[in-house]
Formats: structure tokens, C-alpha cells, sequence
């Protein structure tokens, strides 16, 4: 295959007139297995999708300009976020600015508290020219106290090559970064389309968020690959609580599961299968 497949074309070529936007286009996007897993005991990481699944996924990364993930999945998986399952093709630099075949997305981290490892795979792969400075989104503390050690680990970050976006909003304890916010200044920064690949907090807080905005949901395109196979019980669930579910989010989850189901706001799309896996395709209206 020598470019995308038709089943992402058809989802996905709408997000090339971006003009009037505020927010860019977004995809959310996650494997899971039939039981509605995410990945396995205690957070381990599963490969959930099989070959072809993958490759397809690794084609959706390239159609995008960011790829943003919460730092659950940083700390636990240190992926990569990359393009290499992708067939090979002479390096064009001049498409790029850089040494890469394919339009690498830029990795985007929730990262609150900074707490992103620098020595990660992420930053590996950007100072060996194998991948796009990845940018870490967060909150500056208020606290005298609180703010001398995030400037260290600010400082010890960029150092590393991370670039650093502390958002401004009125920032107590809260753990959780305003997704309209992050959505509005990363598109400042060129980011016109976008996929979010998880992990299950931030799968949670844009479903969420499509109660909160209901008139102008702020996810474009959902796009599910769901493997053939049981995980079991003790699975990380998007739809569970793998992080500080309060009684609030809770609430919010069952009205987040009627009003999708009554408002049809999920629109089938498309459906394909990819070697066994099945991938759904929908629009939010
Ligand atoms: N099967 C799949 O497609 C994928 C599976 N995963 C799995 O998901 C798990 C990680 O998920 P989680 O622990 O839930 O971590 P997560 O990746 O969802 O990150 C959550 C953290 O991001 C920060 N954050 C900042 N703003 C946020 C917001 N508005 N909403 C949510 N989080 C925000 C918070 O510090 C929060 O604790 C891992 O086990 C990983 O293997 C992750 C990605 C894809
Ligand atoms: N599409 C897909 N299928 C799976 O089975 C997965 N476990 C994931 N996980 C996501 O991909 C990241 C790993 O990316 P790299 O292989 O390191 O490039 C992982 O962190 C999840 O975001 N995705």
C-alpha cells in the first residue's frame, strides 16, 4: 500500500479546510479488546491491534500534525509515536524541513505536573532526528514553594528538548487541564488536526466533554479498532474509573452513555477490518 487506506481518506480528507477554525480537527482513537479493555492488569501495556491494524494506525498518525496522549500512557507504554510500520519511501526533505518520508505528528502530553521522564523514547527519538520536539502541556503552580521545583524540573526537561506550555488558567489542585483551552492554544501553535491516542483518563475527558459542549462537541472523528479477544475483568477500562473518578465524573459517565446512545450524536461513519480486527468509524455531529 503505497498511501493511506480509502477507509481513512473517507474519514479523515474533510480536515484539509481548516479555514475559520479555533480548535483544530480532532480524532479520537484507541484499540480495545471485546470486553472494552484498553490495556491489562495494573495498567500493563497490551497489543491489542494486529499487524494491519497497526499499519493503519501508524497511516492516521501521519495524516494528522499532532498526536496528543495524557502522561499516564507516557510513564506506563514510553511510546514512540511514530511512523515506522509505515512501507518504505525516499526521504524527501525539503516536504518536511527535516529528514523524514512521512509527515511525523508532533507528540503533545497533558502533562499537569510535569512529571514526563527525560530520558524517555520521546525525546530520544527528537534529539536523534528521528522524531518532532515533543511539547508537554501543564499547569504553573502558584505556590512559592510548589514553583521552585517545577522550575527544576522545567529547566531539566528543556534541557532535555522538550518544549514546555504552561497554560494560563486559574490553576489550584486540579489534575485535569481544560481540553477547550489545550485544544485553543495548540492550534495557536499550527496544529490544525490532531489525534488523541489516549490512555483512558484522557479518552474519558473528551467523551466527557462532549456532554459538557454538547451544542459544538470538540471531537471531530472517533475511530475504534477492537480486537478479537477477552481481557477480563481486571482490564483498564476508558469507561471505568483507572484514575480519580469522582462521584461527579461518575454521574457525568451515565449521562455521557444516554446521551449518546438517545441523541445519536455518534454517527456511523464506516466500518472495515483490517487482518482480524474490526475498526469503526464515526462522526460526532
Ligand atoms: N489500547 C490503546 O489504544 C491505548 C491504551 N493505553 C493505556 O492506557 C493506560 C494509561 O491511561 P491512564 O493511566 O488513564 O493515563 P492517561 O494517559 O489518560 O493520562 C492521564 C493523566 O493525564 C493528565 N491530564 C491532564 N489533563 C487531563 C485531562 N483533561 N483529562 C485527563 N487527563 C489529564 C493527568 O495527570 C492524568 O492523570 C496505559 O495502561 C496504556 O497502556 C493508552 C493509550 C492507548
Ligand atoms: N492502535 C493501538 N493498538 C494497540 O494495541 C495499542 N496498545 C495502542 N497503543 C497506543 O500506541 C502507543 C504506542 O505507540 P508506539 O508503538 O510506541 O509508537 C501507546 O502508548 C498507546 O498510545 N494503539
Amino acid at each position: 500500500m503505497t498511501g493511506p487506506p480509502t477507509f481513512l481518506s473517507s474519514l479523515l480528507d474533510r480536515y484539509k479546510s481548516s479555514a475559520g477554525r479555533s480548535r483544530p480537527f480532532v480524532t479520537l482513537t484507541f484499540a480495545q479488546s471485546l470486553d472494552a479493555k484498553i490495556a491489562g492488569r495494573g495498567g500493563k501495556q497490551l497489543i491489542l491491534s494486529g499487524r494491519e491494524s497497526m499499519v493503519m494506525t501508524h497511516w492516521m498518525r501521519t495524516m494528522h500534525d499532532g498526536i496528543l496522549i495524557g502522561i499516564g500512557t507516557a510513564l506506563n507504554d514510553d511510546p514512540q509515536l511514530n511512523t515506522r510500520y509505515l512501507p518504505p519511501r525516499d526521504p524527501d526533505p525539503s516536504v518536511n524541513g527535516h529528514n523524514h518520508s512521512y509527515n511525523l505528528p508532533r507528540p503533545i502530553i497533558l502533562d499537569t505536573k510535569l512529571r514526563f521522564d527525560p530520558h524517555c523514547k520521546l525525546l530520544k527519538n527528537y534529539t536523534e532526528d528521528k522524531g518532532r520536539r515533543p511539547w508537554l502541556i501543564c499547569a504553573e503552580p502558584s505556590e512559592s514553594n510548589e514553583k521552585k521545583e517545577w522550575m527544576i524540573r522545567r529547566n531539566t526537561l528543556e534541557k532535555a528538548g522538550a518544549r514546555v506550555f504552561p497554560l494560563e488558567y486559574d490553576y489550584d489542585t486540579q489534575e485535569y487541564l481544560p481540553i477547550p483551552l489545550v485544544l485553543q492554544t495548540i492550534h495557536r501553535l499550527g496544529i490544525l488536526s490532531v489525534m488523541v491516542e489516549g490512555g483512558a483518563q484522557v479518552i474519558r475527558s473528551f467523551l466527557l466533554q462532549t456532554v459538557a459542549q454538547s451544542a459544538s462537541s470538540l471531537v471531530d472523528t472517533v475511530i475504534i479498532t477492537v480486537a478479537p479477544i477477552f481481557v477480563g475483568e481486571d482490564g483498564v477500562s476508558y469507561n471505568a474509573g483507572s484514575g480519580p473518578v469522582s462521584v461527579l465524573q461518575t454521574y457525568n459517565l451515565i449521562i455521557l452513555r444516554r446521551y449518546l446512545v438517545k441523541s445519536s450524536a455518534l454517527k456511523h461513519a464506516s466500518t472495515a477490518m483490517f487482518g482480524q480486527d474490526t475498526v469503526v468509524g464515526l462522526f460526532l455531529t
